[in-house]
This record gives structure tokens, sequence and C-alpha cells, in this order.
């Protein structure tokens, strides 16, 4: 079975693959950026039919794998209300925070947390969902519901509390000797995929 991360041994695992096996942060942003739009176009129709798609960016690298999707992409000034949300965006990129998010949300993201707990319109998460404790899972106070969550490296402890529809893995980029030091047992990726699908 696939293990779900501490907060801590996430941090270690990322720290060495730039360490000990010399990637880059932009390498690793790059293809975990690919793997979530990878992931999210089999779940959720493209095209100029379906409608916009919104990516929220945080101040870290969970941010940044959300900026990888950007190609020309208009940036939004103001946090949209859940209003706005529901009617300009066919889904929701949650790339607020990541793995080494620590409660509670400071006062700044508060309003774009709150928009996306309130809007009718899905919200993919990627690696955490965003003001969820990243071991603990979804806060007592409320917080969002993604619809599908992309676990990057191996999910985190949270991800066993997801109860949306899609669980994708992405980031296929640890090396054997790393999986089987953190004893990950990740799943095989089909033939050349960058995220696969991960059982309920
Ligand atoms: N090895 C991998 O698996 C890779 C993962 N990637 C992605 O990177 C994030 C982790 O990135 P990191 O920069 O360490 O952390 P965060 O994105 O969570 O952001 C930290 C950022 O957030 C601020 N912050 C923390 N707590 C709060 C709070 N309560 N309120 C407001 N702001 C907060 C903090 O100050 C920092 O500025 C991982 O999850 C993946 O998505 C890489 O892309 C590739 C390799
Ligand atoms: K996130």
């Amino acid at each position: 079975m696939v293990k779900y991360l501490l907060q801590d041994e996430a941090v270690n695992i990322d720290l060495e693959l730039f360490n000990q096996y010399k990637f880059s942060v932009d390498q690793l942003m790059e293809l975990a950026g690919l793997s979530c739009a990878t992931a999210i176009a089999k779940c959720y129709q493209a095209g100029p039919e379906s409608g916009s798609v919104l990516v929220c960016c945080g101040p870290g690298n969970n941010g940044g794998d959300g900026l990888c999707l950007a190609m020309d992409i208009p940036v939004v000034e103001v946090a949209p209300t859940a209003e706005l949300l529901d009617s300009s965006y066919h889904l929701v990129v949650d790339a607020l925070f990541g793995f080494s998010f620590k409660p509670p949300v400071r006062p700044l993201f508060v309003p774009i947390l709150e928009a996306m707990q309130h809007t009718k319109s899905p919200i993919c998460s990627i690696d955490i969902p965003s003001g969820w404790d990243v071991e603990k899972g979804f806060p007592q106070s409320g917080g969002i519901q993604p619809e599908m969550l992309v676990s990057l490296t191996a999910p985190k402890l949270c991800a066993q509390s997801f109860k949306g529809k899609h669980h994708y893995l992405g980031g296929r980029f640890v090396p054997p000797s790393l999986q089987e030091k953190y004893n990950l047992c990740l799943p095989a990726y089909p033939g050349t995929d960058c995220c696969v699908k991960l059982d309920k």
C-alpha cells in the first residue's frame, strides 16, 4: 500500500531531491506542474466551450507548481469572491499552500480560501488541500473540499481524509533508492505517463 507521508518526511524527501540527487527547483516544479496539468486534463474537459480555469497561486513552491500551468494566461489582480468563481470559472486550481503549511491561515489568504470554501465550482488541489493541516487533514473550523487532489511525490497523511472524486499521484521523479529509503511503495506509473490514478 502506498505510504502517506508525515510533514517532516515530505520536507526531508524534498531536501534530498535537491541536495543528494541534484535536481533544481525549477526542474522539479516544471515536472510537478506537468503532472498536475495532465491529471486535470484527464478529469476535466479542456477547450473554449468548457469555460475558464482559475489557478490560485500561493507564496511558496506549491504556488510555483501552479504558475508552471501559466502560458500567456491572464493574471487576476484581485482575489475573486465565491460568486465570481461560480459564474466565471468551471474549475479552480488550488496551488496556495503545500507541505510546508502551518495553521492557522494568515489574514491575507483568508478571503480567497473563504471564496474557495463557498464556491460551487469544482476545486483541484495541488499536493495539499490548502488550509488543511498536512497531517491532521480537514480543519475543525471548516475548510475547502476539493473534488480532485493531485499528490506530488507521495501522498501526505491529510490525503487520507480526502473525500473527493479524483485522487492522482504525480511527480514521477523519485529515484528508486529514495523510494526504498522512505518505504514509499509508490504505484507503477502506466507506460510513459507522468501521473497515476490512486485507488479510493
Ligand atoms: N519534492 C517535491 O515533492 C516537490 C514539491 N513541490 C511543491 O512544493 C510544495 C512545498 O513547497 P514549500 O515552498 O516548501 O511550501 P508551501 O508551498 O507550502 O509554501 C510555504 C509558504 O507558505 C507560507 N505559509 C505557511 N503557512 C502559512 C499560513 N498559515 N498562512 C499563510 N501563509 C503560510 C510560508 O510563509 C511560505 O511562504 C509541495 O507541496 C509541492 O506542491 C515542488 O514543486 C517540486 C518538488
Ligand atoms: K494546494
